[in-house]
């Protein structure tokens, strides 16, 4: 079993370069086998959930090179294969691969997906968009079969506006016969990325990034080279641990304009944020103001920023309410900082913190984000060594994050038990 080991009390400092999205990265690889050739992705990032769909395709029968940050996919051969188990379990953007082998293959069987348990995460909106383009959907054993003799553009409205079910209706639609409206589409910036990849693949997308997406389906999707957008929630996380420790940080390679929620509640609470072209300098204040921050669909303070935010508002004078709207009981992380001396309590969807010091202590990451706020926590208590199990799970969406954390000066290293 793997650990990450912190001693805490060193004030974070340099810069850190910021690789590109895993939530961008995870739909952009199935998107990928709509193609009838080649499609190169740039700027990939280098984490567990990438290399995993990696090897997904590749039982698919698509070739798949990796070099560096390249990721070469050749889904010529592809082959339409029930996915019910096995590493689709590990992965919630698994669910992608229904959109993607539907789009395809006019059909899909996909086990029902993995990733972060931090309570209920339905599908149904995926569903209701796949039969709203004509595709019969069952459950079959704890998988999804969805077949379609052919795909018929509808009109799509969304009860909630979910990322996952926006995406997985744009895949599947980009080879249906007709143009489909996706209203009440999700407008988080993958969304984005993943439309202007299916674009240069030939697909005709217009309005990603509002409410309201319009594709043009076609019969032939065809190879191109997309250069992925970086990360802004592992930029959110170095900013917010930058903060943390009191540190003066250069989080490069990032869209200022992704930031802005965080940017604007971290200059709330007092810390000062410098931005650049296609940088965020944060300097951090020996004091901050307790805040209130709502985790809402984007643009709003992504819940994915939730966890780590709970960290830095316990370093807060004052009582802050972190409600989180989008994923109401995604408080794993909040049982291990009270472990680490945080006073925090939650009723309902809220987080009640009240600001206090941290000390080291054993903690156990039960998610990827969870983990991050124990990172941050253990970056910020002073001279005590924190010990943090459940990497596998950090390792899921940071790239690079100890070495990363070494440059800018913190004393953090991994065991193996
Ligand atoms: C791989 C990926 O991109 N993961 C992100 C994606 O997850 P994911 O795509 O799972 O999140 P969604 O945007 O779909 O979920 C948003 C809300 O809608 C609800 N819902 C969603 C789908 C559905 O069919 N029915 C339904 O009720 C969910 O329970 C949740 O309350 O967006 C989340 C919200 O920004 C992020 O936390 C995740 O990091
Ligand atoms: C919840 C997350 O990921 P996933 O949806 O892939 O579980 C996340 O990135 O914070």
């Amino acid at each position: 079993m793997e650990k990450l080991m912190i001693r805490g009390g060193r004030p974070l400092r340099g810069t850190v370069g910021i690789s590109g999205a895993k939530n961008s990265a995870v739909a952009l690889i199935p998107a990928a086998l709509l193609a009838e050739s080649e499609v190169v992705l740039d700027n990939l990032p280098i984490i567990s959930d990438v290399a995993v769909y990696s090897e997904i395709l590749q039982e698919l029968g698509a070739e798949v090179h990796r070099a560096g940050d390249t990721m070469r996919i050749n889904p010529a051969d592809l082959k339409s294969l029930p996915m019910p188990n096995g590493k689709v379990k590990m992965l919630r953007a698994s669910y992608y691969l229904m959109g993607a082998m539907l789009g395809r293959f006019g059909e899909a069987t996909i086990g029902l997906p993995g990733g972060c348990n931090f309570g209920p995460r339905p599908i149904d909106q995926h569903i209701k968009g796949f039969e709203a383009l004509g595709a019969v959907v069952s459950n079959d054993h704890g998988s999804i079969r969805i077949t379609a003799k052919q795909l018929k553009g509808a009109k799509v409205y969304l009860d909630v506006a979910s990322v996952g079910a926006t995406i997985n209706i744009m895949l599947a639609a980009s080879r249906a016969k007709g143009s489909t409206i996706i209203e009440n589409a999700a407008k988080e910036p993958e969304i984005i990325d993943v439309a202007t990849l299916l674009t240069a693949m030939g697909a005709t997308i217009k309005g990603a990034g509002t409410e309201t997406i319009r594709i043009e389906g076609v019969d032939e999707l065809r190879g191109c080279r997309h250069s992925i957008i970086p990360d802004r929630i592992q930029a959110g996380t170095y900013m917010i641990a930058a903060a943390a420790t009191g540190g003066n940080v250069l989080v490069d390679n990032v869209i200022p304009k992704h930031m802005e929620a965080i940017t604007a509640k971290m200059e709330e609470m007092g810390v000062e944020v410098q931005e650049l072209d296609e940088a965020i300098r944060i300097i951090g204040r020996p004091e901050y103001q307790a805040v209130d921050v709502k985790a809402l669909v984007y643009p709003g303070f992504a819940t994915d920023l939730q966890s780590p935010m709970t960290t830095l508002l316990t370093q807060a004078r004052g009582v802050s309410i972190l409600t989180d709207y989008v994923y109401g009981t995604r408080f794993k992380h909040i049982p291990e900082l009270v472990r680490m001396g945080a006073n925090i309590r939650v009723e309902g969807r809220s987080a009640i913190v009240e600001g206090t010091k941290l000390n080291g202590a054993k903690v156990k990451a039960a998610d990827l984000r969870a983990g991050a706020a124990l990172v941050v926590g253990a970056l910020a208590v002073q001279d005590d060594i924190t010990e943090i199990t459940g990497v596998e799970f950090i390792d899921r969406g940071y790239d690079s994050l100890v070495d990363n954390l070494r440059m800018l000066g913190a004393d953090v290293w991994r065991e193996t038990e």
